[in-house]
This record gives structure tokens, C-alpha cells and sequence, in this order.
């Protein structure tokens, strides 16, 4: 499980305390995730037990009105919202220039057990490298994703470092702010912590028999 900073990974690891997993603090932004995600599989790896499966999990700014605060979403779509060019016609993203990706797919049926397990809504979680401060940018980003449910940080970068070694990854979101206009006062981070505890201890039966079962 790679959450951003230590206040997520101990929300995660409250709920999550069977044998077998690490939480870890990855850091903030897609590449300190993807660096310290991509270290911790290699780890297992030489040390002969690999990981199976990688998670994303943390807080997020929600689309309003489909992400409320307090809510989680569960990702079938990890989408890197800002690697591209920007050109007169608009933003292009990296693939339609010719390279790269910018979408990773986590498992469709362990998305399906995970949102029946804990009410969780479905959609694509973005990720940015600059929170979005107004109303201008969540329209564009919405216009641009029009199944994006939320948008947070680290998300692609984890997905990177599981892609490179062939393991499956989910992102699991608690909201902590609507995506908009900055209003620090509207942040309610010790609900979106609450609340990913509270996920978690209804995933862990889940990811633990994907575990066991679906590899
Ligand atoms: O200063 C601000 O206006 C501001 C607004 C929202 C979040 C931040 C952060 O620095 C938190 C970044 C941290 O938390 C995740 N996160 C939470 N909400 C959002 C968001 O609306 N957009 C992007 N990331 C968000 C993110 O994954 C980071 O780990 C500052």
C-alpha cells in the first residue's frame, strides 16, 4: 500500500494489520511515489517475496457533485491529467504525441468486490502535479475526463512502478476537498482519514483473498 504521507499510511494501517503487506509514506507528487513504490517492490523482490498487487491510497480533491466529502472512490481508470504539450488547439496528452501512456487500468473484477464491499463510487482518479485552485481548471479537467470522480497526486506515479514489474495496481480515494476553488477552510482531511480506515477494514478481507486466490 503506498500512501503519500505518514497521517494517510497510519489511517491504512490502523485497519490493515494482517501478515503479508507494507504501508508505506511514498511521498507527495507522481514521482517520489513512483521512486520510492518502484524501490519497495524491488526490495521484495531480491529479498524472494515479491509483491502481488499494488495499491494507491490517500485523500483527494473530489468532483462535486459525484464525490462529496467523506466519500471514496475506488479507480478503474488512473489517469496522468497533465502529461502532455499544450498547444494552440488545446492540451494534447504524451500518447497522442507519439509516446508513452498516461491511463493504467487496475483489475475490473477487483474494482466491482472492492466498491460492493464498501459503497465506494467508480470512476477515473486523476493525477496532477498541481492541486487545482479554480473553477476554470476542475471544468477543463472534467471536460477533458468526463468520468473523473477525483483528482490526487501520487495515483499514476504508483502505477508506473507496478507496471514495470508486472503487478497489478488499485487506487482508493477518501475525499478531502471539492476540486475548485482554493478554500482551505472546506478541507475536511480528519473525515477523509476517517473514512479511509473505515475502507480499509472492509477491504482487507477482500484484497487479502485476491491475494491469496488471484494471482
Ligand atoms: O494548498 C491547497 O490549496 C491544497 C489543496 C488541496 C490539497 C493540497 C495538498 O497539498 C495536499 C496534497 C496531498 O493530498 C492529496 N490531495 C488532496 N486533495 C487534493 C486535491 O484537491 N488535488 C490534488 N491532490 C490532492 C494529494 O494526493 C497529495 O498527496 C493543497
Amino acid at each position: 500500500m503506498a500512501t503519500a504521507v505518514p497521517v494517510e499510511r497510519d489511517a491504512v494501517a490502523r485497519a490493515f494489520t494482517g501478515e503479508g503487506h507494507l504501508v508505506i509514506a511514498a511521498g507527495v507528487g507522481p514521482a517520489l511515489a513512483a521512486a520510492s513504490t518502484a524501490t519497495a517492490l524491488t526490495t521484495a523482490a531480491l529479498s524472494g517475496t515479491p509483491y502481488h498487487l499494488v495499491v494507491s491510497a490517500g485523500i483527494a480533491g473530489g468532483f462535486q457533485p459525484e464525490a462529496p466529502l467523506g466519500s471514496l472512490v475506488v479507480a478503474d481508470e488512473i489517469t496522468a491529467a497533465d502529461l502532455g504539450a499544450e498547444t494552440p488547439e488545446g492540451f494534447v496528452p504524451v500518447t497522442e504525441l507519439g509516446f508513452g501512456t498516461v491511463t493504467h487500468r487496475p483489475p475490473d473484477a477487483l474494482v466491482r468486490d472492492l466498491a460492493a464491499a464498501t459503497g465506494a463510487r467508480t470512476g477515473t482518479v486523476l493525477t496532477v502535479s498541481t492541486v487545482t485552485g479554480t473553477a476554470e481548471r476542475a471544468a477543463a479537467l472534467r471536460a477533458r475526463h468526463p468520468r473523473a470522480l477525483a483528482e490526487a497526486m501520487e495515483g499514476f506515479g504508483v502505477a508506473e512502478a507496478a507496471a514495470a514489474h508486472g503487478v497489478p495496481v488499485l487506487e482508493i480515494r477518501a475525499v478531502s476537498n471539492p476540486v475548485g476553488p482554493r478554500d482551505r477552510a472546506a478541507w475536511r482531511i480528519g473525515d477523509a482519514l476517517a473514512a479511509l480506515t473505515e475502507a480499509f477494514g472492509k477491504l482487507a478481507p477482500v484484497l487479502e483473498s485476491w491475494n491469496q486466490h488471484d494471482q
